[in-house]
């Protein structure tokens, strides 16, 4: 059982280089247990490079993360980490349906199960009605919808969504936001990057980075308060300055 006491990540001084460029500094952040965590950050700034290292797909130039007190990259961690990327990794001649079952079927779900999860999964994205429709078929905001589907098909302790709502209308938005509060209160940690304001408000803890250093960390009110600042956006525009 998941406490709020022991961190569920440790990111312990990350520094990311590629060839010559240095993406990430020393990045130092404990992320509790059971909690949605914000990583907002204008473009470029090392969000994907940062939750790919949390998530085990990729690592670190130097520091360390730990996930469930083991350092990663580990498998038998990865397993228990559901991970939604950016540019959506589906199989385009399969349906909707079809993806679902594959993704499933790498974590042994059990076929009633997974039976169950894919169709609770699928009405909650709203693509029951196309769930035998070819993936080459969608649209844009229909595949973010599948992969987010798929990201939550095995209900893992731990879900990384990179920009899971970028394509997606507003009243979908809000219940797939619904749906992570539930998840976060069943135990699940959360971690989602993402530009929309409304959205980092929904998250109980944030972490700005700006060109590659965490600049800021705390609950929006908090980040609010301390700033002296009445929206995330302007907070950031403050911690952003206050950094330099
Ligand atoms: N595999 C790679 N090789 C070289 N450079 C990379 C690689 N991956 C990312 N970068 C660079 O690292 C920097 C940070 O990229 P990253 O994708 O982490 O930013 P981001 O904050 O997620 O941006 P966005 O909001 O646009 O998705 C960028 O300058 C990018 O070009």
């Amino acid at each position: 059982m998941p406490t709020n006491t022991s961190p569920c990540i440790r990111i312990e001084h990350v520094n990311k280089i590629f060839g010559k460029k240095q993406v990430l500094y020393d990045i130092t952040l404990d992320i509790p247990s059971s909690k949605i965590i914000g990583i907002l950050g204008p473009s470029g700034s090392g969000k994907t490079t940062l939750v790919k290292i949390i998530a085990g797909i990729d690592e670190p130039t130097d520091g360390d993360v730990y996930v469930l007190d083991e350092k990663m990259p580990k498998l038998s961690i990865m397993n228990k980490i559901g991970y939604m990327a950016q540019a959506d990794a589906l199989y385009g001649e399969l349906t909707a349906i079809e993806n679902l079952n594959f993704f499933a079927s790498m974590y042994n779900l059990p076929r009633e199960k997974k039976k169950q999860r894919i169709n609770n999964v699928l009405g909650l994205v709203n693509l029951t009605d196309f769930s035998k429709t070819q993936v080459k078929h969608f649209s844009g905001g229909m595949k973010r919808r599948l992969s987010l589907a798929i990201a939550l098909v095995h209900e893992p302790p731990i879900l990384i969504l990179d920009e899971p709502t970028v394509g997606i209308d507003p009243i979908l938005r809000k219940s797939i936001w619904e749906e992570l509060r539930r998840i976060c209160e069943s135990g699940t940690t959360i971690i989602v990057t993402t530009h929309v304001m409304d959205e980092l408000e929904k998250c109980d803890m944030l972490g700005m980075i700006r060109e590659g250093k965490l600049i800021a960390v705390g609950s929006p009110e908090d980040l609010k308060v301390r700033s002296s600042t009445s929206s995330i956006e302007e907070a950031f525009l403050y911690y952003g300055g206050a950094s330099q």
